[in-house]
């Protein structure tokens, strides 16, 4: 690994497409060990960017690292330290789990090839059935034997390209345990997708992208705040009585209040930094708290920052 610095770094990347520009400078930064998610509409130029970064596409501007490795000059080294999840993986679904993922394995010149082989179906629960073909499997098993190709050769850094897409609930939650378990054990994910309450869930930052454009990176709570105000929801076991009522109203982060018989919602100046006092606040008042929350989701701010017209254009 080559010093310090981020995992992954896009600098004023650009990608056209004949005459579509598919990525306007993008700039980009995902810390090590940061789980970050690429989110935005179809054709915004997620996977593009996955793609460069694989040094499967060239960058037309920009310049884009991978551990500090140039992906186009140093294309082998980031090879060596990426895995790589395509949107449609390519199996070969005659052959069985265990040739899949040990044809990867061969590929990267493992010194132990089967151990590497063995590790990888362990992580993803398929030992069980590493000597049945992939045709055979269901959607969500295949995507296990991707994941279990992309990451055979021990990777710090995993590109994945829809991960979860396509497969019901439990597959899916199967899918999002088992990257949440790559990152604590130190890799670095950058992930596409469509599922925003996965993202949610599972992002430590999240980069909205629309038509080529970054609009937006911060934490699921940032981008919600930015989009949706600082507004948080407390539910109360009781009524909203007369000292819980003067406990919010002499709150000074308060901006606005919005009262129902036991709950009520608060528009603070940050939420981040005045819910642990509004909280206490309100229990020093004597009101028994269920629930804090805060209103709206990840979905909701992101369809709210779709709605909006995109900067710079005529329509705004
Ligand atoms: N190989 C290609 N040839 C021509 N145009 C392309 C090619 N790859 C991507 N594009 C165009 O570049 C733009 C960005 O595409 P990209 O696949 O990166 O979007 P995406 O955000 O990943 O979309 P999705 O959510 O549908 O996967 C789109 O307008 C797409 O049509």
């Amino acid at each position: 690994m080559k010093g310090a610095g981020p995992a992954i770094e896009c600098d004023a990347v650009a990608r056209r497409f004949g005459d579509r520009v598919a990525l306007h400078r993008l700039d980009l930064a995902v810390e090590r060990g940061e789980i970050l998610g690429l989110l935005g509409p179809n054709g915004s130029g997620k996977t593009t960017t996955l793609r460069i970064l694989a040094t499967l596409l060239q960058p037309h501007e920009g310049a884009a690292r991978v551990l500090q490795w140039d992906v186009v000059r140093d294309a082998m080294e980031v090879r060596r330290r990426i895995g790589v999840m395509p949107e449609r993986p390519s199996l070969y679904e005659r052959q069985t789990v265990e040739a899949n993922v040990s044809f990867w394995a061969e590929a990267h010149g493992l010194a132990d090839p089967a151990g590497a082989v063995r590790e990888a179906l362990r992580f993803v629960g398929l030992e069980d059935r590493r000597r049945e073909p992939v045709g055979s499997l269901s959607k969500g098993l295949k995507q296990r034997v991707a994941l279990a190709r992309a990451i055979v050769h021990r990777p710090p850094v995993l590109l994945l390209d829809e991960p979860s897409s396509g497969l019901d609930p439990s597959a899916a939650a199967a899918m999002e345990g088992l990257i949440r378990d790559l990152a604590r054990d130190g890799a670095t994910v950058l992930l596409n997708t469509h599922r925003l309450a996965e993202a949610e869930r599972l992002c430590d930052r999240v980069a909205i992208l629309r038509e080529g454009r970054l609009l937006r990176l911060g934490t699921p709570r940032q981008v919600r705040a930015a989009l949706l105000g600082h507004i948080v929801e407390v539910e109360l076991a009781g009524i909203v009585d007369a000292p819980a009522r003067r406990a919010v109203e002499s709150f000074p982060a308060v901006r606005e209040t919005w009262w129902a018989p036991s709950a009520i919602r608060v528009r603070l100046i940050d939420a981040e930094r005045d819910t642990p006092e509004l909280v206490a606040r309100l229990v020093s008042a004597g009101a028994r708290i269920i629930a804090v929350r805060p209103a709206g989701d990840l979905e909701r701010a992101y369809l709210e920052l779709m709605s909006q017209p995109l900067p710079g254009s005529l329509a705004a």
